[in-house]
């Protein structure tokens, strides 16, 4: 199950049991904050099996957590079963929960821990890991979120869709675009997309989360007053669509504020204005540019740390970006 932008303020996490031949056994994934952790649900799914005692190897996308959080620590949780070797996919960023490792591997039993970055030719699985992690890390150590711009181009290198349309990129891109919607956990727009386009922002082209909670909608407008130049029957709309909305006189602001609000991973879905404000402020971590050409799209990532730099947008790849 794909609980990418799901589970904020908590990360998205994956955990499967296997017995001592490899065969998956079990497997889990967090479902949202509150729910039991992804290594829980596994191990109750191997139990309502039957299989719990076969249970030899545990590979988690996390380092399990150590402490008592809305949840009891995931580590002892293991240390109950008859698990030998625990695989970790990425070390937890967030010092209050962090050291499971080391208690697992401490713990009587000699039970083997390893982190997948240890092994080389476990590097691409580790990347995604990494990137799966990446925007809890950046609220937790930096108190703010990742921030994907997504920005569509037509031929002529314009953003500005043909009179009487939201939309000129291809399906495939489409799809791409509303993948990335349903992975994070807010929009930043501008008060002239809102006006010109009456945007939906809603996940159309993929399935979103099921009962997923509020999402977050910031619309960046100097105008003053409590909802700038917003109408209000957008604003009801996107109420009613599950949307929690926002006004920001100050971009600079607004990457705080939803850090505040718990978001781990926002994306910006803005006209020229918005996006040169955040080019500006370098207020963005990856760059998402889907460029229309007469045939398929072309689609270019460029992230702050170059062109092999981290970034969950990899997490959204091979599904949908191909040519139609
Ligand atoms: N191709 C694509 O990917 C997309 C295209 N679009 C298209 O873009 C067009 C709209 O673009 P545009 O008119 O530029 O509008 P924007 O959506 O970029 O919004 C611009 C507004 O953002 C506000 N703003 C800018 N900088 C800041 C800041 N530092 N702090 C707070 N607010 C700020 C300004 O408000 P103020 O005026 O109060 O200063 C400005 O009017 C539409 O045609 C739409 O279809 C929209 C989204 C995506
Ligand atoms: N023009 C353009 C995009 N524009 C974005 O999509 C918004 C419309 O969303 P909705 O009302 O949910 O269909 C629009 O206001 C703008 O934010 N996106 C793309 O992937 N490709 C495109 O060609």
């Amino acid at each position: 199950m794909d609980t990418l932008g799901a589970t904020a303020p908590n990360p998205s996490v994956g955990c499967a049991l296997l017995d001592q031949n490899g065969t998956v056994l079990a497997s889990g994934t967090h479902p949202k904050v509150g729910a039991p952790h992804a290594e829980i649900m596994a191990i109750n799914e191997a139990h309502q099996k039957g299989v719990l005692d076969q249970v030899h190897t545990a590979l988690v996308t996390l380092e399990p957590c150590n402490h008592t959080g809305r949840t009891p620590p995931c580590s002892e949780a293991l240390l109950n079963t008859s698990v030998k070797d625990i695989w970790i996919g990425a070390a937890d960023p967030n010092p209050k929960a962090s050291g499971g490792a080391s208690r697992l591997r401490e713990a009587p039993g000699n039970r083997n821990v390893t982190f997948l970055s240890d092994h080389a030719e476990l590097a691409d699985l580790a990347e995604d890991c990494a990137a799966l992690i990446i925007p809890f890390q950046q609220r937790v150590l930096n108190q703010r979120p990742w921030i994907s711009v997504k920005q569509a181009l037509d031929e002529a290198g314009s953003m500005v869709p043909p009179k009487g349309q939201k939309t000129f990129t291809s399906a495939a891109s489409l799809t791409l675009a509303h993948r990335l919607r349903r992975a994070t956990d807010a929009i930043i727009t501008g008060i002239g997309t809102v006006l010109t386009d009456d945007p939906s922002f809603t996940v159309r082209h993929v399935p979103d989360h099921i009962g997923r909670g509020p999402r977050i909608i910031v619309v960046c407008d100097r105008s003053g007053g409590p909802f700038g130049r917003m109408p209000t029957l957008w604003r009801a709309r996107m109420a009613e669509a599950g949307f929690t909305v926002l006004v920001s006189d100050n971009l600079a602001n607004v990457p705080a504020l939803l850090a505040e609000h718990g978001v781990n991973w926002a994306m910006v879905e803005g006209g020229p204005a918005l996006l040169k404000a955040v080019s500006e402020l370098n207020l963005w971590d990856d760059w998402l540019t889907i460029h229309k050409t007469n045939t398929a799209d072309r689609i270019d990532i460029t992230t702050q740390h170059g062109p092999h730099g981290l970034s969950p947008l990899r997490l959204l790849r091979e599904k949908t970006c191909s040519p139609e």
